[in-house]
């Protein structure tokens, strides 16, 4: 079962330029990271993945499922870019308060925030008050609110945007360990070095308008036969949209 855009149009407000117009796009299986530059749409239709904001024109369904159902929300998980420390709350309390706002009763949502941290390596801190954390644990924590109540689809907002080497390679590892425990995780960036060559699938999105969506192995095969192996993704996403790659 995958996300289902079909045929979406979407403008911030009634007067606004389509940002995306008449997109179809079905979320593949397994971890796929969604490239795009600065402005090419990737936080809008993730958000119209999640179901936080609904298409003017088209539908995104899941199963069958509309987007605007609770059902579809309860089964697909969102991490925004921003992750807002609650005041008062530690890690544990922040994570089990967002389980209990998806449905969780108390006990069930306090077990799994327990569980939801332990599986970003974040136990040690999940007594401290969530104000307390550095950046990038505060995205660890993130994304066990993603993961608290057991969603079957994790859409993740540039999640390793302003950690350092050590924290990406953590969390590199914990995407990967999610997506082969058969969750679908679609994570976006503009940093094509973080996880293009790991993942199954890549998409990449360019003003609103998807230019390739496909396995690594054809994302990969773009790139001029005599590039090194090390900058094969970056030449890739150049040679299929024309932008040089960030880090
Ligand atoms: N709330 C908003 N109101 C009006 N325009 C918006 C709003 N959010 C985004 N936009 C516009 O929509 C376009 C796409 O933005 P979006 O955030 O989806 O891109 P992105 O690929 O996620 O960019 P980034 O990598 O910078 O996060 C941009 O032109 C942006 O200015």
């Amino acid at each position: 079962m995958s996300i289902e855009l079909d045929s979406v149009s979407f403008a911030y407000g009634r007067r606004a330029r389509s940002i995306l117009s008449r997109m179809s796009y079905t979320v593949p299986d397994g971890l796929t990271v969604l490239l795009g530059p600065n402005g090419a749409g990737k936080t809008t239709t993730l958000k119209l993945a999640a179901g936080v904001n609904q298409p003017d024109q088209g539908t995104v369904r899941l199963g069958g499922l509309p987007s605007h159902s609770k059902a579809y929300r309860l089964k697909v998980a969102w991490m925004p870019q921003t992750i807002t420390a609650m005041t008062g709350l530690t890690a544990r309390e922040q994570v089990a308060y967002t389980g209990w706002l998806k449905g969780m009763n108390r006990r069930a949502a306090w077990d799994a925030s327990a569980e939801a941290l332990k599986q970003v390596r974040m136990t040690e801190h999940s007594d401290m008050k969530a104000k307390r954390l550095s950046g990038g644990q505060l995205r660890r924590v993130g994304v066990a609110c993603a993961l608290v109540h057991g969603a079957e689809v994790l859409l993740l907002d540039e999640p390793t945007a302003g950690m350092d080497p050590t924290q990406r390679r953590i969390f590199r590892d914990l995407v990967l360990g999610l997506a082969s425990r058969e969750v679908q995780v679609l994570l976006s960036t503009h940093d094509v070095a973080d996880l293009a060559e790991e993942a199954d699938h890549v998409t990449t999105l360019t003003e609103g308008t998807i230019t390739f969506s496909g396995s690594t192995a054809d994302f990969l095969a773009h790139a001029p036969a005599s590039v090194p192996e090390a900058r094969r993704a970056e030449s890739a996403y150049s040679a299929l949209t024309g932008y040089r790659a960030t880090r």
